[in-house]
């Protein structure tokens, strides 16, 4: 029995076994009152357009952050799949960028005058201490795929089967919603998954606590665009 419950665990990897294990805070992003106002069609567009203008700096800071993982996989990694995957990441914020530019108009925001909310600043803080050297290239990966999941996560369940959003909102959902951004998430965790077999006990640690942070970062995030 001992072996069979071994095996399982080593069959889901060690990502979706702490999904599991932390579940309740996870869903507590992923199933945010923010997200689900948008798929239950009521959410106020100040929140939406709150959300757009803050991710849009977001963004632009999560740029450098995926640069520092692709350079720590250069570096680091014995493995060619990670650089490929990472830099696939790299390429499509710029597009991503673009995107943000164009919505924003649409909304009437001027991107350019939008100031960062205190939780905004909090987590480009995270990700600037995490572009140190000296923050291990397990630990870095391990946040950069649990920003995307959450995303990825959270904007699939808007567009689900039986999902209310509103048609303007489809195109934002579906931008990290879609399949393709789903095994690329899926891409990444492998990679996660990968480099904490190797990992020792005080990386796997370190893996885990920065999971639980980056989800939490999330929430607050989120948090920004809640029912006002
Ligand atoms: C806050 C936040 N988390 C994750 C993503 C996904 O890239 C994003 N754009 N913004």
């Amino acid at each position: 029995m001992q072996e069979i419950v071994k095996a399982e665990e080593k069959k889901i990897g060690m990502t979706e076994a702490w999904l599991r294990k932390h579940r309740p805070v996870y869903q507590a992003a992923t199933k945010h009152p923010f997200i689900r106002t948008i798929r239950d069609g009521t959410v106020q567009s100040h929140s939406f357009k709150t959300w757009l203008a803050q991710d849009y700096l977001f963004v632009r800071e999560f740029v450098p952050f995926v640069a520092s993982v692709l350079i720590k996989a250069c570096k680091e990694s014995d493995d060619n799949d990670d650089v490929e995957v990472i830099l696939g990441g790299m390429a499509s914020l710029k597009d991503e960028i673009s995107w943000f530019k164009r919505e924003a108009n649409k909304w009437g925001i001027s991107l350019s005058e939008v100031i960062p909310q205190n939780a905004n600043k909090n987590y480009c803080q995270l990700l600037e201490s995490l572009m140190s050297p000296e923050v291990d290239y397990t630990v870095a990966l391990t946040a950069f795929w649990a920003i995307e999941v959450v995303y990825q996560e959270s904007f699939a369940h808007c567009i689900e089967e039986g999902s209310k959003t509103p048609p303007e909102l489809k195109e934002t959902c579906e931008r990290w919603g879609n399949e393709g951004f789903g095994q690329y998430c899926k891409s990444l965790q492998k990679l996660v998954d990968q480099r904490l077999q190797k990992a020792s006990d005080d990386e796997l640690k370190k893996a885990e606590v920065m999971l639980l942070s980056i989800i939490e970062h999330e929430i607050e995030f989120w948090n920004m665009s809640r029912g006002n």
